[in-house]
C-alpha cells in the first residue's frame, strides 16, 4: 500500500498586515483577482487549462489565498497548492505565463511595483508544488 503523498507547503498567514493594506484589502484583492481571472481567459497559452475548471470556487480559493498570505483576516478553505495541481502537468512555462497575467492585472489595478513584488514573492515558494507536478 501506499502512503498518501505529503500536501505540500502550508498556506501560512503573513507575520502582518502591510501587503493586505497595500492591496486594499478584501475589496482591493476581490478586484485584483476578478481582473486576474480576465486576463488568464484572455490568454491563449494557458486559457484551456482552465477548460474544466471549476471558476466561482477558483475564484473563492484565490481570494482567500492572496488575503492569507498577505497578512489578512482570512481563513483559507482550499486545497494544498500540491494536491490541487497535481497531475496537471504544469510547466515552467506554464507557470510564467499565469505569473505574467498576474503582473498584468496588478499593472490594471494600479498596484505599485514593490507592492507587486512583495505579493509574488510569496507565491514563488509555491513553485516547487505547482510545477511537474
Ligand atoms: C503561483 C501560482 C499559482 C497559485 C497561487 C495557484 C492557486 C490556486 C488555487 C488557490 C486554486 C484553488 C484550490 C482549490 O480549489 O481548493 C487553484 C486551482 C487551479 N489551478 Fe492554480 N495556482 C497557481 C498556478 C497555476 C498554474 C500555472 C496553472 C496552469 C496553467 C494552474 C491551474 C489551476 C487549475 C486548472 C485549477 C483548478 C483545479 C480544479 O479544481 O480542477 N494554477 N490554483
Amino acid at each position: 500500500s501506499h502512503e498518501p503523498p505529503a500536501p505540500g507547503l502550508a498556506i501560512t498567514p503573513a507575520a502582518d498586515d502591510t501587503l493586505y493594506r497595500a492591496l486594499g484589502q478584501r475589496e482591493g484583492i476581490q478586484s485584483l483577482i476578478r481582473s486576474f481571472l480576465y486576463v488568464i481567459a484572455d490568454d491563449p497559452r494557458i486559457v484551456d487549462q482552465f477548460a474544466e475548471a471549476p471558476i466561482d470556487r477558483l475564484e473563492e480559493k484565490l481570494n482567500e489565498m492572496v488575503c492569507v498570505i498577505a497578512g489578512g483576516p482570512c481563513h483559507y478553505s482550499g486545497d494544498s497548492m500540491r494536491r490541487v495541481h497535481r497531475g496537471k502537468h504544469i510547466s515552467n512555462a506554464d507557470f510564467n505565463a499565469l505569473v505574467e497575467d498576474l503582473i498584468k492585472a496588478m499593472d490594471r489595478e494600479g498596484i505599485p511595483f514593490t507592492v507587486q513584488n512583495t505579493l509574488l514573492a510569496r507565491l514563488a515558494v509555491f513553485h516547487g508544488d505547482i510545477v511537474h507536478r
